[in-house]
């Protein structure tokens, strides 16, 4: 079988903005890029507190490597280490030669607020830039000053803004009945609320989800290809947040999406512009609905 010379090199890139999520404030985001000599690039993107591998799980997994791998070599790297699944395959899937730019021009984009009331003075730009959908993280401070900012926030957006709130699994089962009441109620366009409980509760999303018409979309729940087997094995219908960049093998991605029809966001993992458009692509192809894809803005300082 024919092997590739196989080359690779950390990134760090520091964010403009920290990310402020219930899982704490991340300041730079690492990866590595591998490369697969004569066939392209390919990005290694992992998030350790999402459900991936760690950074130094990939290295290791990449120094172990001979100088030279087969297709055969990719095809069989375990499913611990997801993201080292979906460097190697959008490598050797020629990634960024830009062969399916005229699906990815289709796609809609939703542009990530600041967490915060920082959201309030920032929504107007983005929207001046385009973007019609918005997500904003909850679940961060005091849910009583978080009703408050969202009450501004959702009576300051224009009738046809989408806003998608997201908790990464930081509300307690009370207070997502709080969010979801509120949601219900009022007029604002609120796509959804993403990954409300922790991974542990799922059976809780599951009914929160039958209970309320405010959409529930499972992130951290289904961050991995297995988790999300499981999820829509144990009967989510609602939506699924894919990361390819932490999903696993875009192979067995592709197969499941086509074959369950499932409703799916597709959105970012910080990645460069190698693994972003490896991500994009699949976003194209398995996007069954018009929702907008979580890959906004540029939040770094250094370009990639
Ligand atoms: O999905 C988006 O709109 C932006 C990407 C995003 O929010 C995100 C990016 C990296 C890690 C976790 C998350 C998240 O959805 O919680
Ligand atoms: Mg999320």
């Amino acid at each position: 079988m024919r092997g590739y010379r196989f080359d690779f090199r950390c990134y760090r890139r520091r964010f403009l903005r920290p990310l402020v999520t219930n899982h704490g404030i991340w300041h730079t985001r690492e990866g590595i890029i591998v490369c697969l000599g004569g066939c392209g690039y390919g990005e290694i993107a992992p998030i350790s507190w999402f459900g991936s591998e760690t950074l130094e799980q990939a290295l290791d997994f990449c120094r172990q490597l001979p100088p030279e791998v087969t297709e055969e070599m990719i095809f069989s790297i375990p499913d611990s280490l997801p993201a080292c699944q979906f460097g190697f395959q959008s490598a050797l899937g020629g990634i960024g030669n830009g062969e399916n730019k005229e699906y990815t021009q289709f796609l809609t984009y939703s542009g990530l607020l600041q967490s915060g009331e920082g959201a309030l003075s920032q929504w107007e730009r983005l929207w001046k830039q385009g973007y019609r959908t918005f997500k904003w993280k909850i679940g961060v401070d005091a849910i009583s000053n978080e009703l408050e900012i969202f009450e501004l926030l959702t009576r300051s957006l224009p009738p046809a803004a989408k806003l998608r709130l997201d908790a990464n699994g930081g509300l307690s089962y009370e207070e997502a009945k709080v969010w979801l009441g509120i949601c219900d109620d009022i007029s604002a366009n609120i796509e959804f609320l993403e990954q409300p409980l922790p991974v542990s509760q799922f059976s809780a999303m599951l009914e929160l989800s039958a209970n309320f018409q405010t959409a529930i979309a499972l992130d951290e729940s289904v961050a991995t290809l297995q988790q999300l087997e499981n999820c829509f094995q144990q009967g989510w219908r609602g939506i699924f947040v894919i990361k390819p960049g932490i999903a696993g093998s875009p192979s067995r991605l592709r197969q499941f999406c086509q074959k369950h029809q499932i409703d799916a966001v597709f959105s970012s993992v910080f990645e460069t512009e190698i693994g972003r458009q490896a991500a994009l692509q699949l976003a194209a192809e398995l996007s069954l609905t018009n929702r907008a894809v979580g890959f906004g803005i540029n939040h770094f300082l250094e370009p990639g």
